[in-house]
């Protein structure tokens, strides 16, 4: 976590659990929220994404644990308060207008009492740049613009705690990375703390303070984009954001034998199998000079010659797959840009020591 955990979290679920028949979907998840930070809940269908947070929002009760928000129970130890009670915004894939209400009308739903409330809808219909859609219906507006319109709708009463399924994923693609821009923008505006479930890890990516990667009902890592994307825990959470290469290997006093010279694997025991794991965008290309590749440097210990299988253009860059010298192993290395060696070239490969993972298989 990034935040100092002696600071009241906005939403916290505590030691959650979930059984479904025999089966615990939600196992013993622990998660904390600050307000003003957005926290993706990523991983595979099943996981137990969605469950979490209808957990939170109080439409699904969990077997055991605890909820609360800004340090007050909201469930657990018998009590149990339905979402609007709990000071939450909720936002799922299907996010339906009131198709007889006007844009105006539907985002001051929830504040109707409220005496500011056409001051507070008119700032958010600006917000959300529909300031001249007040008066038109949902369906008069586009996807992208009722999926705003909702946005809008869910914050009006200035939730604490905002929860979203999915939000993004009925739209298409060429909309989808706008409306998710001022999305976030709007979010970190109103300091609201968010929790978003998707399984796109360039989503989570793109729009998380904080991912939270499942699987099995758990949170296996937690932690910034870039650090869990730089320090996965183990080869399936690197594998959940690109597609890897895997070297296996075991350990001889403290060195593991790879095409690229010995790795220093030090504080596993010897004997044990490893498995190297290199990004495919982090493999290095160099020409063959007669037999040679580049030379060793300590960065990058030995680099290995491949003979190139196949090579493919896939827009913005290539994918080129070797077979190594070393040992019958295979390699794909992304490379940007057109690059198109044929097959049957020798060439050589480098890697950062530093880009690569090694776990105990
Ligand atoms: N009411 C229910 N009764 C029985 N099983 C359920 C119920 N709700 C969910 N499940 C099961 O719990 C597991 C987790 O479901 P959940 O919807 O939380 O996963 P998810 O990670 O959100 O998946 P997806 O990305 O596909 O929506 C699934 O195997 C699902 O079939």
């Amino acid at each position: 976590m990034t935040q100092d955990t002696n600071e009241t979290a906005t939403l916290e679920l505590r030691d959650i659990s979930r059984r479904f028949g025999s089966r615990n979907v939600v196992d013993g998840l622990s998660l904390r929220l600050h307000a003003g930070q957005v926290t993706c809940l990523l991983g595979p269908s099943g996981c137990g994404k969605s469950t979490t947070l209808r957990i939170a929002a109080g439409v699904d009760q969990q077997t055991t644990g605890h909820v609360l928000i800004n340090g007050e129970l909201v469930s657990g130890d018998g009590q149990h308060l339905p979402p609007e009670s709990r000071g939450i915004g909720l936002m799922f894939q299907d996010f339906a207008l009131f198709p007889h209400l006007t844009v105006a009308k539907n985002v001051g739903f929830g504040i109707a009492r409220d005496p500011n409330r056409d001051v507070r809808v008119r700032e958010l219909l600006g917000k959300v740049g529909l300031e001249d859609f007040g008066d038109k219906f949902p369906h008069q507006l586009s996807g992208g613009e009722q999926q705003r319109v909702a946005l809008a709708r869910a914050l009006a009463p200035r939730p604490a705690v905002m929860l979203m399924d999915e939000p993004f994923s009925g739209l298409d693609n060429r909309l989808r990375d706008t409306v998710r821009d001022a999305t976030l923008e709007l979010l970190k505006s109103e300091g609201t703390a968010v929790l978003m479930v998707t399984h796109e890890p360039e989503e989570a990516m793109r729009m998380a303070d904080q991912i939270a990667l499942m699987r099995d009902g758990r949170i296996v890592q937690s932690g910034a984009p870039y650090n869990i994307y730089n320090s996965p825990v183990d080869r399936r959470a690197a594998a959940f954001f690109s597609d890897i290469n895997v070297i296996n290997g075991q350990v001889h006093g403290a060195l593991t034998r790879t095409p690229f010279g010995d790795f220093l694997t030090p504080g596993i025991a010897d004997g044990k199998d490893v498995e190297i794991v290199i990004r495919p965008q982090h493999l290095r290309i160099d020409f063959d000079r007669g037999g040679r590749g580049p030379n060793p440097t300590v960065e990058e210990g030995t680099p290995a010659r491949g003979v190139v299988e196949r090579a493919r253009f896939l827009g913005h860059q290539s994918l080129v797959e070797f077979a190594m010298d070393y040992d019958n192993v295979r390699l794909h290395a992304v490379v940007p840009g057109v690059f198109l060696p044929n097959a049957g070239t020798p060439l050589w490969l480098s890697v950062r020591r530093d880009r690569c993972f090694v776990f105990v298989q």
